[in-house]
């Protein structure tokens, strides 16, 4: 099977075209080729074909083989790739998501996608659309136990789910103790990501990710627009926002207007390989 290994900002996937390729069993797959010593390596498996409802269709499966409904790196990646290996000539494309259709626009330098920018939608924030079991909602800084710990967390979905705890220092935030005990905590019915961000000034934050079925991730995108959509509902940002991430930056804007989420930041093709089924 022939694969692209892709980037955004360090959240590495393997991409499968469809258009040329058959998946038998797309979770056993995402487990062997995210396997960093006996497979590919990554943090789970993207596929890209075609849609009734859109330009393209997206599919993201975890390293666990588990399948989520978004992935904001990933259908960054997916823009650049069907640019760039010539499945469509225009910059403004819609790819079909798990979390519905997403509108993209392409900045092409020297005929190949460098940066993207995402229409991604409204943030959900009512508590059992998250889902997240909790007395109010939406949940915003709210109690949560995890860790023998007390926490404060703020939930919100961009299709998939997301817990965001704010914390003084990423760099040395015990995410390997933590990350788990969010991602399996009882009060999420279908598990969740978990971001902790330290806020540096209005305009800018730090974030890190213990993301649902893949552990540690070097960037999440839905985590970064859920991040800055939690920040400004916590009053701590401006709508606009620059988040740093393990692995590169976003920009993240909250338009208040559309009340969209629009996320702009690199893609990049690492190899291209063959892979035995
Ligand atoms: N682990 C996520 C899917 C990948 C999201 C992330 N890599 C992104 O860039 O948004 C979930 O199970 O909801």
């Amino acid at each position: 099977m022939k694969f692209t290994k892709m980037h955004g900002c360090g959240n590495d996937y393997v991409y499968v075209n469809l258009f040329e390729e058959q998946i038998e069993d797309a979770p056993a797959l995402s487990i062997r080729v995210a396997d960093r010593h006996f497979g590919i390596g990554g943090d789970g498996l993207i596929t890209i074909g075609p849609s009734d409802k859109a330009d393209f269709r997206m599919r993201i499966y975890n390293a666990d083989g588990s399948e989520a409904e978004m992935c904001g790196n990933g259908i960054r990646c997916v823009a650049k790739y069907v640019y760039d290996h010539h499945l469509t000539n225009q910059t403004t494309i819609r790819i079909e998501s798990g979390a519905g259709v997403k509108t993209l626009d392409l900045t092409v330098e020297n005929g190949l996608v460098s940066r993207v920018c995402v229409d991604m939608g409204e943030p959900i924030l009512e508590a059992e659309k998250i889902p997240v079991v909790a007395e109010k909602s939406p949940v915003i800084d709210e109690p949560i136990t995890a860790g023998e710990r007390d926490w404060k967390m703020t939930c919100v979905s961009m299709g998939n789910p997301h817990a965001v705890l704010f914390v003084d220092d990423v760099k040395t935030f015990d995410l390997d103790t933590y990350g788990p005990l969010f991602e399996h905590h009882k009060r999420f019915p279908n598990r969740t990501n978990t971001e902790f961000v330290a806020v540096h000034s209005r305009k800018e934050v730090s974030m890190r990710v213990w993301e649902r079925g893949s552990a540690e991730t070097w960037a999440c995108g839905t985590g970064a627009c859920a991040s800055v959509v939690a920040c400004i509902l916590n009053g701590l940002t401006e709508d606009e926002v620059l988040i740093h991430l393990r692995g590169g930056d976003l920009t993240i804007r909250w338009d208040r207007q559309s009340n969209h989420v629009f996320m702009t930041g690199p893609a990049t093709e690492v190899f291209e390989g063959e892979f035995p089924l």
